[in-house]
């Protein structure tokens, strides 16, 4: 059974923020990469997507972002429909089109934040731009949205990071500035992929429950990312299980977890309460 908010099912005509339906992405080669694959987000909902590496997660979070490599080809649709903005099918849209839905409409957060930070620019100035851009903000207001944006995502010293360029703050506080950025374009749907993986496991749980607090906070609709099933469990309520591009299992967090249906979701149980009981016993 799907809870209302997120569902693997591609509901049609629904009030979702986003809409798959069917979405095939192939190679240059025609080998298929995701295959007809469909789920629908709501406001305020929380869908996983897990799957081990080469499961075609990240090509799924380009696509929504009409971001696939050059040289792929898509079909399917995939509906946008962000309050303010015109419900929009990304697949086909002239790239016009789709810089203004990016941002506002769809951002990602990726495992590594640099790939979001202009290592030459100072992140105070690379934060005022979504900021000016979207809400614009000018001058003084600008510079205490800055600040604002960077208390949001609790860096102890804001005044401090926004002087600093990207590599003079540590991994943690730099995933939190590219959230800050993320979030400074006020998304109605927030793709976080792998956000945590490149992290140690403590800076890895205290930007989790960032993530987390934010999203509830805003009333955001979140897809989450990961091949780490514990990770996809204490911040979704829905997953959808990702094999070789197949959608192989989907459903309640909870009902996963504990009775998995497919060998291959059973494999990623079992792995995660492996190594569960390893961190048990090597830390009592
Ligand atoms: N630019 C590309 N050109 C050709 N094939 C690609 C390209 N990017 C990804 N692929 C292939 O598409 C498949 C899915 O890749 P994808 O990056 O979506 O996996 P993933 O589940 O996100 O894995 P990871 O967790 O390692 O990021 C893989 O077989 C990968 O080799």
């Amino acid at each position: 059974m799907n809870p209302p908010g997120a569902s693997g099912g591609g509901k049609k005509g629904g009030a979702g923020v986003l809409e798959v339906i069917g979405l095939t992405v192939r190679s240059g080669e025609g080998r298929a990469l995701v295959s007809d694959l469909s789920f629908a987000i709501e406001p305020g909902a929380r869908l996983g997507l897990i799957g081990e590496s080469g499961s075609g997660k990240s090509l799924t979070a380009l696509a929504i972002m009409g971001l696939l490599p050059a040289g792929m080809t898509v079909s399917g649709s995939i509906v946008l429909d962000a309050p303010g903005l015109a419900r929009t099918d990304v697949i086909g849209a002239a790239e016009r089109h789709l810089k203004g839905l990016r941002g506002r409409g769809a951002t990602v957060v990726f495992q590594e934040p640099l790939t979001a930070l202009d290592p030459l620019m100072k992140i105070g100035r690379q934060l005022a731009e979504p900021l000016r851009r979207v809400r614009g903000l000018r001058g003084a207001a600008l510079r205490r949205a800055v600040v604002t944006a960077l208390e949001e995502v609790r860096l102890p010293t804001p005044g401090r990071v926004a002087k600093a360029y990207p590599h003079e703050i540590s991994g943690g506080q730099r995933q939190r500035v590219a959230i800050a950025m993320a979030l400074a374009c006020e998304p109605a749907l927030l793709i976080a992929d792998e956000p945590t993986t490149a992290l140690d496991v403590t800076v890895q749980a205290e930007v989790l429950a960032l993530l987390d607090g934010l999203v509830t906070a805003r009333g955001m609709a979140l897809l989450f990312i990961s091949h780490d099933l514990a990770v996809v469990s204490s911040v979704t309520d829905h997953v959808i299980v990702l094999k070789d591009g197949v959608a192989v299992e989907t459903g309640d967090v909870l009902d996963i977890v504990t009775s998995p249906r497919h060998p291959y979701t059973r494999d990623l149980v079992t792995s995660a309460r492996r190594l569960d009981s390893a961190l048990d016993w090597t830390h009592p």
